[in-house]
């Protein structure tokens, strides 16, 4: 069965998606797309033979679309997840669910109440091969307990449109997935320190800022977020444990010596850096969908991370240590 996927927001994410969906991986096929600009949405549509519809409620109940992939911007998620929910069909968000925990909130009320999970949150670090091995080891207890991880989240730049929050709840939500993923446990706090601004950017950013956030057991996690950092996409995560630390690797491929010196490439973005975790996370999600199956981070994991977040952008304006406030874990994810 090829499943029929709706793409709602083809922008950079959504197209760089449907190029991996017809070119890599098996089993899907985008027949369908909506964008709040129409003339996107049309130019998408005309290149990939699929049909461009008016709006994303169009999509969403059409007959021929199977399963729906939302990669419009953030705040837009809800309601498409909502209306994606109501129609009883499969649905893979971009990261984050949403930009606050209470909208998260709803999306997890509404799957519970179809009886069904239905949606998957597009968490590609999980999916990396370097972070996978890093748990790997973690996890079997060779390295002792696991007591800090630091971690650095550096972009060349940002586009206008990325407000001051997005440092948290679009930024520092990739480490706060990742490391409740990796050390298997929540975090109950959040601090923000703000160190000396990039002249190089915007002045309405805090840039470059340190999430500290702390886990149940009191693990210390450290996120540089610097997303005006110029020279690359850098990626960096070092965790501590009893007996050792282990650390993702540089992720080049080759490195070249010649009269110049001694050099490797730095990834441009998330593309270049995440390419095969991106293919594997879609992948996994098609091939779970056409078995009927559920894959991949949940609602909870979108809701959670969102708690996260909202505390990290309250630490961010008042100063000091901020509860993470979260509901207890519904059985419907356990
Ligand atoms: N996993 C990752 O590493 C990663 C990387 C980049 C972006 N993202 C996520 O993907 C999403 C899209 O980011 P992007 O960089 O592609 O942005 P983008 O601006 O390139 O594309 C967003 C698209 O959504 C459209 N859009 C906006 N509001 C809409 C709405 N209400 N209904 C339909 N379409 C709407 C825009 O017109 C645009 O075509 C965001 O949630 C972002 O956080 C994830
Ligand atoms: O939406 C993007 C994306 O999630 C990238 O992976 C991240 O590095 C950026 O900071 C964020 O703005």
């Amino acid at each position: 069965m090829t499943v029929r996927i709706g793409m709602i927001g083809p922008g950079g994410m959504g197209q760089a998606h449907i190029d991996r969906i017809h070119s890599v991986i098996a089993g899907g096929r985008v027949v369908a797309v909506s964008d709040v600009d129409e003339v996107r949405a049309k130019e998408v549509a005309g290149r990939i033979g699929a049909t461009a519809h008016p709006d994303s409620a169009s999509l969403i109940g059409s007959d021929d679309v199977d399963a729906v992939m939302i990669c419009s911007y953030g705040p837009a998620h809800e309601v498409d997840v909502l209306a994606a929910i109501a129609a009883g069909k499969p649905v893979f968000c971009e990261k984050p669910l949403t930009p606050t925990a209470e909208a998260a909130l709803r999306i997890m009320e509404a799957e519970q109440a179809g009886g069904r999970r239905l949606v998957t949150v597009g968490f590609m670090r999980r999916f990396d091969r370097s972070y996978r091995q890093m748990k790997a080891l973690l996890d079997s207890g060779e390295l002792g307990e696991t007591l800090m991880v630091h971690c650095a989240h550096r972009n060349p730049t940002v586009p206008d449109h990325y407000t001051w929050d997005m440092a948290i709840n679009d930024t520092a939500i990739h480490e706060v997935d990742t490391m409740r993923w990796l050390l298997g446990e929540e975090f109950v706090s959040a601090r923000v320190d703000k160190p000396k601004k990039t002249s190089l950017r915007f002045e309405h950013l805090q840039d470059p800022l340190v999430l500290i956030l702390e886990t149940e057991s009191g693990v210390r996690v450290d996120d540089e977020i610097f997303v005006n950092c110029q020279f690359g996409y850098d990626i960096r995560c070092e965790a501590v444990a009893e007996k050792g630390t282990v650390s993702l690797a540089d992720q080049n491929a080759i490195e070249v010596r010649d009269g110049s010196g001694h050099r490797n490439s730095i990834a441009r973005d998330h593309n270049d850096r995440f390419w095969g975790a991106f293919v594997t996370e879609v992948q996994e999600w098609i091939s779970a969908v056409s078995r009927g199956e559920h894959t991949g981070s949940t609602s909870w994991d979108g809701y959670a991370a969102a708690c996260v977040c909202d505390a990290g952008v309250k630490a961010l304006t008042d100063d000091g240590v901020v509860k993470v406030e979260m509901i207890a874990k519904p059985a419907f994810y356990a």
